[in-house]
C-alpha cells in the first residue's frame, strides 16, 4: 500500500452521503478547486454533490475526477473527506493507512468505535478539532445554522394547523409579538436570538455564565434581553413563553434537563419546545429525537420539535458553511500529510480519535471503558 509523505501529491475523494436524509456533503467545488491548486488530485463520487445543488459537471469543472460509485472512492483515495460518521457499509470498506476527516461522535458509539479501530485506518474528528481561544472551529457553523434554523421552524410549529398556539411571531399593530425563551447563549442561542428578533419576537436569552451574559448585553442589548439562569428565574420565563429553545452544552456531557413533565402543565397551552440540545440528550426531560421527515409531537399540549441533524434541511447553506471551515484544515492535512499537520497544528492534533488500531481521545476512552493512547504519544512529541 502507497504510504503518503510530505510534499506528494494526495488523492482526495468524497462520497455521496448514505446516512437517511442526509444532504450535505464533505467537498464543495471550490474545495476540490483549492486542492487541485495545490497539487492534488480530488476524485468525487458522481452524484455526490446533488442534494447540496452541485452537479457533477460543478466539480469536474474544479477539476474533479468523478467516480461510477462510492466503493472506487473507498478504494483509491488516500483521504475520504466526509460529513457524517461512517455508515457501517462504509466502515468495511476503510483501510490501513487510510485517513478519514468527518463529524465521528464516537463517545456514545461503541460499534461505529471498533470498526474504525479494527480498519487500521487514522481518524480525525470534525467535533473535537479546537480554535485558539476556545470554541470547537467545525462544529460551531452547524450550530451558527441550527441557531438560525430554531425560530424559523419554532415559529412554523407555533401555526395553529401545526398544533401551535396560533401566535405570529412579530405581532401586528395593536397586537404583542410572541414572547420566545432561549435557554444558553452560546452560539445556536446567540443565533436562534438574533432570529427570532429580527421576527419582531420579544426575546429573553437565559445563561448561567455571567461573562456570555455581559457580552450579549453589550453586543446585543437593544434586541434582546438577558436573564441569569437560576431555576426560579427559568421556571418564571419558561411559563410566560409563546416558545422555548433549547440551547445549553456542557462540553462532553448529556445535557442538563431544565424543562420536567411536570412544568408542561404550567406552560402556556400550545407553546413550543425547541430542543436543539437533542443531540447531545435534549435539555427538556420530555424530548425525543425527531427526523426532518416527522419533526413535532405533543405532550401535555405543547409542541416538541428535536430534529438531531437541523443543518440537513438546509444543505446548500450548511455545506457551504462547513466547507469553508473545514477546507484550511483538509488543505493542511494534504499538503503536509496528517503527521505533519498534527505536529504543526495542536488544534488540529486534538481532533485525532483512531489512528492504527488505537483510540486516541479520553472523553471517548472514559465513555466506552477503554484505554487510550495521546496523539502526542503517537506523534512521539
Ligand atoms: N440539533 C442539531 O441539529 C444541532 C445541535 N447542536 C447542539 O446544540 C447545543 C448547543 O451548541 P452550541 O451553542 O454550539 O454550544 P455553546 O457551548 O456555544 O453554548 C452552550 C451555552 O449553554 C450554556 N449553559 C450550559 N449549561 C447551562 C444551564 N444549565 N442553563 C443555561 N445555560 C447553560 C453555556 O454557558 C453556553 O453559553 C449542543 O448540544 C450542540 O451539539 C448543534 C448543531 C446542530
Ligand atoms: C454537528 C453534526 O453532527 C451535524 O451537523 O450533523
Ligand atoms: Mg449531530
Amino acid at each position: 500500500m502507497k504510504v503518503y509523505s510530505e510534499g506528494e501529491e494526495m488523492l482526495i475523494g468524497t462520497v455521496t452521503e448514505i446516512k437517511p436524509q442526509e444532504f450535505r456533503v464533505g467537498l464543495t467545488p471550490h474545495a476540490v478547486a483549492e486542492a487541485v491548486a495545490h497539487g492534488h488530485e480530488v476524485l468525487v463520487q458522481a452524484g455526490a454533490g446533488v442534494g447540496a445543488g452541485f452537479s457533477d459537471e460543478d466539480y469536474a469543472a474544479a477539476g474533479a475526477r468523478l467516480a461510477p460509485d462510492a466503493a472506487t472512492v473507498w478504494a483509491e483515495a488516500e483521504m475520504v473527506v466526509k460529513v457524517k460518521e461512517p455508515q457501517a457499509g462504509e466502515r468495511a470498506q476503510l483501510r490501513e493507512g487510510q485517513l478519514l476527516f468527518t463529524y465521528l461522535h464516537l463517545a456514545p458509539d461503541a460499534p461505529q468505535t471498533n470498526d474504525l479501530l479494527k480498519s487500521g485506518a487514522t481518524c480525525i474528528a470534525y467535533e473535537t478539532v479546537t480554535a485558539l481561544g476556545g470554541g470547537l472551529p467545525l462544529l460551531a457553523p452547524m450550530s451558527e445554522v441550527a441557531g438560525r434554523l430554531a425560530p424559523q421552524v419554532g415559529s412554523w410549529a407555533l401555526q395553529k394547523a401545526n398544533g401551535g398556539r396560533g401566535v405570529l411571531m412579530g405581532g401586528v399593530p395593536g397586537v404583542l409579538p410572541a414572547k420566545v425563551v432561549v435557554i444558553g447563549g452560546g452560539v445556536v442561542g446567540t443565533q436562534a436570538a438574533k432570529v427570532a428578533a429580527g421576527m419582531g419576537a420579544d426575546v429573553t436569552v437565559l445563561d448561567r455564565s455571567l461573562p456570555r451574559l455581559r457580552y450579549l448585553d453589550d453586543v446585543f442589548g437593544g434586541q434582546f434581553k438577558t436573564a441569569y439562569a437560576s431555576a426560579a428565574e427559568t421556571k418564571a420565563a419558561i411559563v410566560a413563553a409563546d416558545m422555548v429553545v433549547g440551547a445549553v452544552l456542557i462540553p462532553g456531557a448529556a445535557a442538563p434537563k431544565l424543562v420536567s413533565r411536570a412544568d408542561l402543565a404550567d406552560m402556556r397551552p400550545g407553546a413550543v419546545l425547541v430542543d436543539v440540545a437533542i443531540d447531545q440528550g435534549g435539555c427538556f426531560e420530555t424530548s425525543k429525537a425527531t427526523t426532518h421527515q416527522d419533526p413535532i409531537y405533543e405532550v401535555d399540549g405543547i409542541v416538541h420539535y428535536c430534529v438531531a441533524n437541523m443543518p440537513g434541511a438546509v444543505a446548500r447553506t450548511s455545506t457551504l458553511a462547513l466547507g469553508n471551515a473545514t477546507m484550511p484544515f483538509v488543505i493542511a492535512l494534504a499538503n503536509k500529510g496528517w503527521r505533519q499537520a498534527c505536529i504543526d497544528d495542536a488544534h488540529l492534533r486534538a481532533g485525532l480519535n483512531v489512528h492504527a488500531g488505537q483510540p486516541t481521545y479520553a472523553a471517548v476512552g472514559v465513555a466506552q471503558g477503554i484505554e487510550t493512547v495521546t496523539p502526542e504519544a503517537i506523534l512521539g512529541l
